[in-house]
């Protein structure tokens, strides 16, 4: 597993070795040990499996309210995204700055994404799966959204925003600075 520190604090890329042969490759993609120790010491309680049909589709921002917040590890299992983390802790000296990277099933990239950012995705080829291990379980009560497109964040999708695939609650979501006080850095 070789890792990569993002240019915000704690959002960490890993990229697992492959053994490749003639029928394809071999590859361990989480060892929990090695995990708690090299990124984060939290345990994965859930794990999810999303598939969009279209490119262009954008799912976020989405995080969890601090009664039940989630830290992300965020994979492709088919096709391509383009994935990024808001930086949301009060007090951050990122906070409202954004990283994004390419995570495909080709390069087999993951990002760790800890409690305190929210999280979106756009497709950027059709039939995307996207699979991910989550640091507490879904709580529909606690499921919070952050709008996509808030000028303040400055985000540069790469799709056609026009034509963006969305879901009705994801044009619903308020700007950061509607944002409640949820995540405090360091707290
Ligand atoms: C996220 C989630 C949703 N659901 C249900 C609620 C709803 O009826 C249906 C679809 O939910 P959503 O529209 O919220 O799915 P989606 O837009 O794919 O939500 C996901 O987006 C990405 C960007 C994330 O970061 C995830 O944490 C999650 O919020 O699935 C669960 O049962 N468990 C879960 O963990």
């Amino acid at each position: 597993m070789q890792l990569s520190r993002l240019a915000i604090d704690d959002l960490v890329a890993i990229e697992p070795r492959r053994f490749g042969d003639d029928r394809g490759f071999f590859s361990e993609i989480f060892r929990e040990e090695w995990f708690r120790r090299e990124v984060a010491d939290v345990a994965l309680v859930q794990e999810n499996h999303s598939l969009s049909r279209r490119a262009g589709t954008i799912r976020g921002l989405h995080f969890q309210a601090p009664e039940h917040p989630q830290g992300k590890l965020v994979r492709v299992a088919r096709g391509r995204i383009w994935d990024v983390a808001v930086d949301i802790r009060l007090g951050s000296p990122t906070f409202g700055q954004h990283c994004a990277i390419e995570l495909s099933a080709e390069n087999g990239l993951q990002l760790w994404i800890p409690v305190g950012f929210a999280h979106g995705f756009c497709t950027l080829e059709p039939d995307c799966e996207v699979v991910y291990k989550v640091s507490d379980y879904y709580s529909a009560a606690n499921d919070r959204g952050l709008a996509f497109d808030d000028p303040a964040l400055g985000i540069v999708w790469p799709c056609d925003l026009a034509g963006a695939t969305l879901s009705e609650k994801d044009r619903r979501h308020c700007g950061l600075a509607e944002l409640p006080d949820y995540f405090v850095h360091g707290g």
